[in-house]
Parts: structure tokens; sequence; C-alpha cells
């Protein structure tokens, strides 16, 4: 007998589901597909492009407009002999400076025998090697820098760039940059040359809400699914949750595929409410999990301090003193040196920022001054059993905990 079979019975075409699918029309975009082709309309005339900047929360589709507008504007910039267009592609996720971002759109531009290696050129040479590939090409050449903000302070390339045309390093083509990034602080900390530039238009997506992302799911979910697999309640839970996390179109997109998916592992022949919340909980588990590796003891501990201080006293609203005496008890029954004051904290906000523990500013008026009090914000069950899993978990009596807890009624 095989060990691997062909399963059909939930899935038409599950790829449609995944993060790199390329959809053929954006749903609840039209404004902003709108404002974004005004802002490209300059290619087709022939003229300089406009340099943009889009932002906007993850997974609300930025990447998505971009690749869709561009390819549009590819494709009909053809019945105009007099335009041509290259676009380029870049995430800048790895490339964390102006050397590394100009040395991979080098060899994006270049045929691949003509790679350059990633490091040993002085920047100049790189530049002019970037010059010299783009005059050659001609036309008007779009570059897209996905996640710029990755570039850090080291960014000359996004001041070269732009005026490579101006400054005489470039006469046969014009370039223009589309900057996407997430990190809403990231314009204000660019230097003003820079953002003048790289911001000449600017572009903000905004998170989805229930209906838009139940309409962007209904659409996949038809390519997806076989027909009447999906209970009806299957994709207004996914889009109801999605939208009261982060109104990301990725999360909701993860959620059916991962209810789907568990429905066929368990050889359902209807994707149910169940399987959406049975999925929900299983990714929130494997998101802790991935941000929990980023973690040192230290900060699996503040964690598990914070769970420990919520199931001794779930209604009491937890200040840094007491999370800390209970990761002190924590830190000493694991024979780890106990950390400072401080580098305790810096453990909580790290949490925080990871979106582990919630963390609200207090005012205590006048004589009290600020102070902040944590929660857990992910569900206690999840944290609990990821806890569970780390080697630390031997040393310490979880097991209590975990009866607690739902003694308690918190799982
Ligand atoms: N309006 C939409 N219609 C159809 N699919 C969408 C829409 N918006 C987003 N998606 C899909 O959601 C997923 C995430 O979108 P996308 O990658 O564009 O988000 P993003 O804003 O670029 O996020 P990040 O900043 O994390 O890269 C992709 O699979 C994309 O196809």
């Amino acid at each position: 007998m095989a060990l691997f079979e062909r399963s059909e019975e939930i899935f038409d075409n599950e790829n449609v589901l995944h993060d790199d699918y390329q959809p053929q029309s954006l749903e609840e975009r039209d404004s902003e597909i709108e404002q974004f082709t005004g802002y490209l309309q300059p290619v087709i005339n022939g003229a300089q492009p406009r340099n943009i900047f889009l932002y906007g929360k993850t997974g609300v589709g930025k990447t998505a407009a971009t690749k869709y507008l561009l390819h549009h504007l590819e494709e009909d910039s053809e019945q105009y002999d007099d335009v041509t267009i290259t676009t380029v592609y870049l995430n800048c996720e790895d490339l964390t400076s102006s050397y590394r971002v100009a040395v991979a759109l080098v060899n994006k531009l270049r045929d691949p025998e003509e790679q350059i290696s990633r490091t040993g050129y002085p920047l100049n040479a790189v530049y002019e090697m970037l010059w010299d590939k783009l005059d050659e090409l001609g036309g008007t050449i779009l570059i897209v820098l996905d996640e710029v903000d990755y570039i850090g302070d080291d960014d000359s390339i996004l001041y070269q760039l732009p005026r490579a045309r101006s400054n005489g390093k470039i006469e046969n083509s014009r370039v223009g940059i589309i900057g996407i990034s997430n990190d809403f602080k990231y314009r204000e900390k660019l230097d003003p040359r820079v953002e003048d530039t790289l911001c000449e238009r600017e572009l903000h997506f905004p998170p989805y809400d229930a209906t838009d992302l139940q309409n962007i799911l209904s659409k996949r979910a038809n390519h997806a699914f076989k027909g009447d697999v999906l209970d009806g309640d299957v994709v207004p839970l996914c889009a109801a949750f999605a939208a009261q996390d982060k109104g990301s179109a990725r999360q909701a997109l993860d959620l059916l595929l991962e209810a789907g998916d568990l429905a066929r592992r368990e050889s359902d022949p209807v994707v149910t409410e169940n399987h959406v919340r049975d999925a929900k909980q299983l990714l929130e588990k494997q998101r802790i999990e991935e941000s929990m590796k980023e973690l040192t003891s230290h900060g699996h501990l503040t964690l598990l301090a914070v769970v420990a201080s919520t199931v001794a006293d779930p209604e009491a609203p937890l200040q840094k003193q007491t999370i800390y005496e209970q990761y002190q008890d924590l830190a000493k029954a694991t024979d780890r040196d106990v950390l400072g004051g401080r580098a305790f904290h810096n453990h909580l906000a790290e949490l925080s920022m990871l979106g582990i523990l919630d963390r609200a500013k207090r005012n205590e008026g006048r004589a009290g001054g600020i102070y902040y009090e944590y929660e857990v914000d992910v569900p206690l069950e999840a944290a609990l059993s990821t806890l569970e899993n780390l080697h630390m978990s031997d040393e310490l009596d979880l097991d209590s905990l975990r009866q607690n807890a739902q003694e308690n009624g918190l799982l």
C-alpha cells in the first residue's frame, strides 16, 4: 500500500490560499488601486515615474496591490512602442545596508553568468555597476523595495537611486522607486532629503474589517475548495477572528487553510465552525512557539511568572513587582542567576512587543506617577502548553499550575 495517496475530498486547489498566490483581482481596495494607478500614470505617458511609498500593517494587500498593478502596467504598455518598462522586486528583509541592496539589484538586473559576489567590492564600484546596467537597459525601470525599513540607517541607496538621472549617473533610463513598509515610525526616522524623494507620493493601506475579509475569503474559497465542503459559517468566522485581531487578509487566509487542513486530516467531509476554532488555537500556539524561540530562558521564565501570577489571582491587575517576585522564585527553582530589575523589565517589554503580553500604561495621579499593568495577551492554554513543551518544564511543577488554572476556570 502506498504511504501517500492524493486526497481529493476537501480542496480543489489549496495553493490559492497560500501567501504567494497572486490573486487575479483585489477585493475591497478600489480607492487605493485608483490612487496607485494615478501615481503610475506618468510611466505610461513616457514621463519620469513618481517615487511611491506604501505603508500599512501586515497582510493588508500592499505587496499584492503592487504586483497586481505592475503586471497590468507592463501588459498595457505593450501597445505603446515608445514605452519600455522593466520592473524589479526586492524584499529587503535580508538586505540591511545600501551595499547589500545595491549588490542584490545588480544581480537581479544582470544575466545569471554575470553575477557578482556579495562581498569584496567598494560601495562606489557596486554603484557604478548599477548605473551601467540601468543605463544599458534604458526605458523606465521601476524598483520595488518591499520591507524597505530593513535597510536601516545605512540608506544612501535611497538617496542615490532616485537622483541617479538628475545627478548625471545615468542618461538613458528613468528610475522610479516603490517603497513598502509596515513600520509606521519608519518615515519619521528618515533623513529629510531621503524622505522628500522616497515619499514623493504616498498611500496608506488601512486594516480590513470583517466584511472586507469575508469578501476576500469568499472569492478565494470558491477556487480553493470543492463545492459544498464549507459550512456556511466558516468564512464569516475566519473573517471575524482576523478582523478582531489585526485586520490582516493573510491571517484570515491562513486560518481558512488550516481549518480545511484539519478537516482533511480528520477525514471529515465538511469544514465546520469547530475546525476554524481548533485551527485558531493551533495557529496561535504556533505563533507563540515561533516567538518563544527568539527568547532566552529568562524570557521564558518571565512569561511563566506572568502566567503563574494570573493563575494565583485571576482578577488582580498585575504590576511589575508582583511578577518579579514570582520570577525570582522560578529562577531560583531552576538554578539560574536572578536578573536585576532593569534586565527583567526588558524581558517584559520584549514579550509585550511580541504581542504575547499586553502592557497597559496607568497613571496614578500627581503623587503616584506612571506605571504599567500586564496581562497575557494570548489564550492562556496556548501560553501554558508552549511553556510545558520547553526543556526547563522538567524542572518545574507545571502540572499543578495547570490544575489550578483549571480549578479557577481559566482553561
Ligand atoms: N484585497 C485583497 N484581495 C485579495 N487578496 C488579498 C487582498 N489583500 C491581501 N490579499 C492577500 O493576503 C495576503 C497578504 O497580502 P500582502 O502580502 O499583499 O500583504 P502586505 O500588506 O504586503 O503585508 P506585509 O507587510 O506583511 O508584506 C496575500 O496572500 C494577498 O494575496
